[in-house]
C-alpha cells in the first residue's frame, strides 16, 4: 500500500495535468511537506539535466521547482524522445536504454515497470507526499495492457487517482463520465474525485452539471479552476499560441521543425513584453515565407539531419541567406548550431540513417555524432558584440562540434570554449540551452541585434510567480480538505 501518493490523471493530453501537479507540489511545499512531483512515463522532447548527469522530462523540472526540491531522475524514470514517427529513443533512469520502435516498446515494458517502481519506491523511502502525473488518458484501452503511464501504475502501487477534464474544449461531462465507464472497477474505485479545470463564465451554470456528476457517479468534484489568462508555467510539450506584442523592439522568428526540441528556450523571449516572438510553421499546401525579422534562432532538434532536411525543403535555406543580406542576425542553438556548420555526420547512424548531410555553411564548423550523449548543468559567460554576461544552461546532445581555430567562441565555461560567432558578427550559436533564461543574456543578444531593451525581465522570478499564482488558485478554488481526509482515509482503508 502506498499511503503517501496521490496520482492526477487526464481525459486527455493538455487537461492540466502538469499544471495540477505542479501547484500541489507547491501547496504541499508551503506547508513544509517534503514532497516530490512523479511521471512514470514522459513522452517529450522537452527535457531538464539532474545534477548528476540524468535526463528527465521537463515538466517534472518545473514541479520539482514548485516542490522546492533537487531534481532527481527517479522524478521521470522513463522518458520517451521521439526521434521519427516510428522510433523513440528511451531514456531509463536519466540514461539512454535504447532507441526502438513502437513494438519493441512493447516487448520491453518490464525493464521500464522495473525501474518506474524501484524509483517509486525510492521516493516514498525519502519524501513525505509524492504526487503522480499520468500520460495522456487512461481510457486508451488499447494501450492498457502491461501500462506503466496511468492505470497500470496507480493499480501496481495502489494509489488514490483524482482525474482533471478541460472544460474549455467542450463535452466535460462525456469525458468524465466516458473515462471512468473505459475503467475497470478496481480502478473506478481509486478514482477519489474530479477536477475540472479552464472554467470561464458564470459558475450557477456549471453548478447543476456538477450536482449531476456528483450523483450519477458519486464521486466528488474537488473544484473547478478557472481558466488563467497569460500563465507562464513551461508547457509540456505543446508549443504555446503565439503571442501579441505591441510595442516590440526586437522581431524574432523561430522555424518550427517536426524534431525541434527543448523549444522551452524560447519561453524567456516569449514573456519579454518588447520582444515578438513568432513560431513560423510550414504549411501543407504552399511553401512558408519565413517572415522579415531581426533574428532568426533555430532550435535544437532530436533528429539534426532530418530537420536540417525539413529546412531546405521548405526553401527556408534561401530566406535565411536573404535575411542575412539585408543585415538580418541568425543564431542557433545546440542542433540548430549543428545546421548552421558545413557538415553533420552520423556514421553510426545514431539519429536515423547513417550518413553525412550538408549544412547551411554559415559558419565554419562541422559535427559529428557519437554514442555517447552529453548531459551536463553550465554556467559560464556569453560574449557576443564585445560584451560579456554571466550565463547558466545546460546540454544535451550526441554531437561533437569541431569549429576553425580562427573562429571565435561566444561561450567560456572555466576556460573551455565554446560556440561560435562568424568573423562579420550575423551568425552565431552554442550547444547551451537554457541560456536566455538570465535576463542579462537577452539583452545581450538584443544588443547584438541593434536593438535596446529597457525592461528588464527575469524569467526564473516569472515562472515562480506563475507557480504561486497557480497554487494560489488551487488552495482557493479545490477543496484540499476533502482531498485530504479521502488521502487519510485511503491509507487507513
Ligand atoms: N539538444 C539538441 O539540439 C541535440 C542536437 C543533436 N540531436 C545531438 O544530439 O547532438
Amino acid at each position: 500500500m502506498s499511503n503517501n501518493t496521490l496520482m492526477v490523471q487526464g481525459t486527455t493530453s493538455d487537461a492540466g495535468k502538469s499544471t495540477l501537479v505542479a501547484a500541489l507540489c507547491r501547496i504541499y511545499a508551503r506547508q513544509g511537506v517534503k514532497v516530490a512531483p512523479f511521471k512514470p512515463q514522459n513522452m517529450a522532447l522537452n527535457s531538464a539535466v539532474t545534477p548528476d548527469g540524468g535526463e528527465i522530462g521537463r515538466a517534472q523540472a518545473v514541479q520539482a521547482q514548485a516542490a522546492n526540491v533537487p531534481l532527481s531522475v527517479d522524478f521521470n524514470p522513463v522518458l520517451l524522445k521521439p526521434q521519427s514517427d516510428k522510433n523513440a529513443q528511451v531514456i531509463i533512469h536519466g540514461k539512454v536504454f535504447s532507441s526502438m520502435d513502437a513494438q519493441n516498446y512493447h516487448d520491453y515494458k518490464k525493464i521500464a515497470l522495473d525501474a518506474v517502481i524501484s524509483s517509486h519506491q525510492r521516493l516514498q523511502e525519502n519524501y513525505q507526499r509524492i504526487v503522480v502525473e499520468g500520460a495522456g488518458s487512461p481510457a486508451e484501452i488499447n494501450l492498457r495492457a502491461g501500462d506503466i503511464a496511468n492505470m497500470g501504475f496507480a493499480e501496481q502501487v495502489d494509489c488514490p487517482v483524482i482525474i482533471i477534464a478541460d472544460i474549455d474544449k467542450g463535452g466535460v461531462f462525456a469525458h468524465l463520465v466516458g473515462t471512468l465507464a473505459l475503467l475497470s472497477e478496481s480502478e473506478q474505485a481509486r478514482v477519489v474525485g474530479f477536477v475540472i479545470n479552464r472554467f470561464r463564465g458564470d459558475i450557477k451554470l456549471l453548478e447543476p452539471g456538477l450536482e449531476w456528476l456528483e450523483q450519477h457517479t458519486g464521486k466528488p468534484v474537488f473544484g473547478v479552476l478557472p481558466y488563467i489568462h497569460g500563465l507562464h508555467i513551461a508547457a509540456e510539450d505543446a508549443v504555446a499560441v503565439q503571442q501579441q506584442v505591441t510595442d516590440a523592439k526586437l522581431k524574432v522568428i523561430v522555424p518550427v521543425t517536426p524534431r525541434m526540441s527543448n523549444h522551452n528556450d524560447f519561453d524567456a523571449l516569449r514573456v519579454h513584453p518588447q520582444i515578438d516572438l513568432q513560431f513560423i510553421y510550414a504549411s501543407q499546401l504552399q511553401q512558408t515565407e519565413l517572415p522579415a525579422a531581426d533574428l532568426i534562432i533555430l532550435a535544437g532538434s532530436k533528429n539534426t539531419r532530418d530537420d536540417l532536411a525539413f529546412i531546405k525543403a521548405q526553401g527556408w535555406d534561401s530566406q535565411i541567406n536573404r535575411h542575412l543580406r539585408y543585415g538580418g542576425k541568425v543564431f542557433g542553438i545546440c542542433g540548430g548550431y549543428q545546421m548552421l556548420g558545413t557538415l553533420i555526420n552520423d556514421p553510426l547512424g545514431i539519429e536515423g540513417e547513417s550518413g553525412v548531410s550538408q549544412g547551411l555553411a554559415l559558419l565554419p564548423i562541422s559535427t559529428e555524432l557519437a554514442r555517447d550523449k552529453t548531459l551536463t548543468n553550465q554556467q559560464g559567460m556569453l560574449s557576443l558584440n564585445g560584451k560579456s554576461v554571466a550565463v547558466s544552461g545546460y546540454e544535451i546532445h550526441v554531437g561533437q562540434t569541431q569549429k576553425d581555430e580562427s573562429l571565435a567562441a561566444i561561450v567560456n565555461i572555466n576556460g573551455q570554449l565554446q560556440g561560435a560567432v562568424s568573423d562579420d558578427q550575423q551568425v552565431a550559436g552554442c550547444y547551451l540551452h537554457g541560456l536566455f533564461d538570465s535576463a542579462q543574456a537577452v539583452e545581450l543578444l538584443a544588443n547584438w541585434c541593434h536593438s535596446e531593451l529597457s525592461e528588464h525581465v527575469e524569467f526564473s522570478q516569472v515562472q515562480e510567480r506563475a507557480i504561486d499564482t497557480l497554487a494560489d488558485v488551487c488552495q482557493q478554488h479545490l477543496d484540499l480538505t476533502k482531498l485530504e481526509q479521502i488521502m487519510n482515509n485511503w491509507s487507513n482503508r
